[in-house]
């Protein structure tokens, strides 16, 4: 027996509380940050200006910017209790499991774990944007060493970006690589009250600590509907067999067979579809822009064909279009990072969203603690 009340399955629809970090607008397709599209933001702002504009409500000055790139000069290298961690986990954990695991140490061990006041929370947030570069960075070398390795120190002379790519690669990145690895930490940032962030809010709306809230953030990140889609886009791609040496036509006719069987099979295609947007993902066109430099960087006109075959054949199965996750996945898979390393790259970019409404829902705080319709036995008498 249901209770008669309206359920609005997955709160679809449900507008739960109020935000001014950022405004998701499925009927302009637009995306606002503190009131600035993300398209302006990610032609013309380091990372480092963004994650501010997130937690302050503002774009840094130059003292702002260099303050906040000092703390995170500070804190880039990898902790060391979190390597000897690492280190003991199997070879193959999968790398989600693996940055979560290091975001619950970093959060243990903090000094200021248990404070919650603006300045302790702010803190914390800059700490842990800075020390992720360096944990996902080790977890793509640990697994191509086939075990415990010797981190890349981070260089000072490197910004942000830089030095992620230089800490995961051993090599200075080529700037164009560079400024598309940029733009997909701009346009990830941030979303609303997406999954993973509603997680860390119901987290805060306990009065529990921010490294708890991005544990479980990370835990709803990981899965395929929501972040784990950017992976899962380049499983896609492998099934339906990347061959380097194929043309742009040949390659975009195989993608187009294998969609028409995979709908046929009424799959669920990652890397498609929205909850909010309905016409098609704000950011996909920035995100897709930087996918074709990374495609002209490095001459792989046949990652277009795949691109565009699945592309045009869900757009003319389902009219379903792509959302962030799509391009994403190969533009990360050009730059050389493995597979399994893409939605952690995602975690370093959200952690900003995160964190920003970790102190948003402090500063106006209410238990989040929605109710259920009971449908089990009516009441019964143990015999
Ligand atoms: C950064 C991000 O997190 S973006 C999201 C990343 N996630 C993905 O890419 C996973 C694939 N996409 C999906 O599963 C969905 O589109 C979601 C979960 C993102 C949004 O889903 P919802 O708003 O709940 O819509 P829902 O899943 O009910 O889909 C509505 C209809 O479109 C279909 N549909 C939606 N997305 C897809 C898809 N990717 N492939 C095939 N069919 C799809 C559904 O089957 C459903 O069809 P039906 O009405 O005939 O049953
Ligand atoms: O908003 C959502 O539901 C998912 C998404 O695109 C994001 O978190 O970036």
């Amino acid at each position: 027996m249901t209770d008669a009340t309206e359920i609005r399955k997955g709160l679809a629809g449900v507008v739960v509380d109020t935000t001014a970090i950022s405004k998701v607008n499925p009927d302009t397709n637009s995306l606002l940050y503190r009131g600035y599209p993300v398209q302006q933001l990610a032609a013309t702002q380091p990372f480092e200006a963004v994650a501010y504009l997130l937690w302050n409500g503002e774009l840094p000055d130059a003292d702002q910017l260099e303050r906040l790139r000092a703390t995170e000069r500070a804190h880039r290298g990898l902790d060391d209790q979190v390597k000897a961690t690492l280190d003991r986990l199997p070879v193959d954990t999968h790398p989600m499991d693996a940055v979560r695991t290091a975001v619950s140490i970093l959060g243990a061990q903090h000094p200021r774990a248990e404070e919650s006041s603006v300045e302790a929370e702010q803190a914390k947030a800059e700490e842990l944007f800075a020390a992720l570069p360096a944990v996902v960075a080790y977890e793509q070398r640990r697994r191509r060493a086939g075990g415990p390795t010797d981190p890349i120190a981070p260089r000072d002379d490197l910004d942000y970006s830089q030095n992620f790519l230089w800490m995961t690669f051993g090599e200075e990145a080529p700037e164009p690589v560079v400024d598309a690895f940029r733009v997909s930490m701009v346009l990830y940032a941030e979303h609303s009250f997406n999954a993973s962030t509603f997680t860390a809010r119901v987290i805060t709306s306990t009065l529990s600590d921010l490294h708890s809230a991005v544990v479980g953030a990370i835990g709803a990140l990981k899965g395929p509907l929501h972040g784990g889609a950017n992976e899962a886009v380049m499983h896609t791609f492998d099934e339906i067999g990347i061959r380097p040496e194929e043309s742009e036509t040949e390659a975009r006719e195989r993608a187009t067979a294998w969609m028409e069987q995979a709908l046929a099979d009424k799959k669920k295609i990652m890397g498609f579809g929205h909850r909010v947007y309905k016409n098609g993902d704000s950011r996909v066109p920035t995100m897709k822009q930087a996918l074709d430099a990374m495609i002209e960087h490095y001459g792989r006109q046949e990652l277009l064909g795949l691109y565009n075959g699945l592309e045009q054949a869900m757009a003319e199965a389902k009219d379903i279009q792509p959302n962030l996750d799509y391009p994403a996945g190969p533009t990360y898979h050009l730059m050389g990072f493995d597979t399994e390393l893409f939605t952690p790259l995602f975690i370093a970019a959200r952690v900003t969203g995160w964190t920003a409404h970790v102190m948003e829902q402090r500063a106006s705080n209410s238990l989040i603690r929605p109710l259920s319709a009971y449908n089990g036995p009516d009441e019964r008498t143990v015999s």
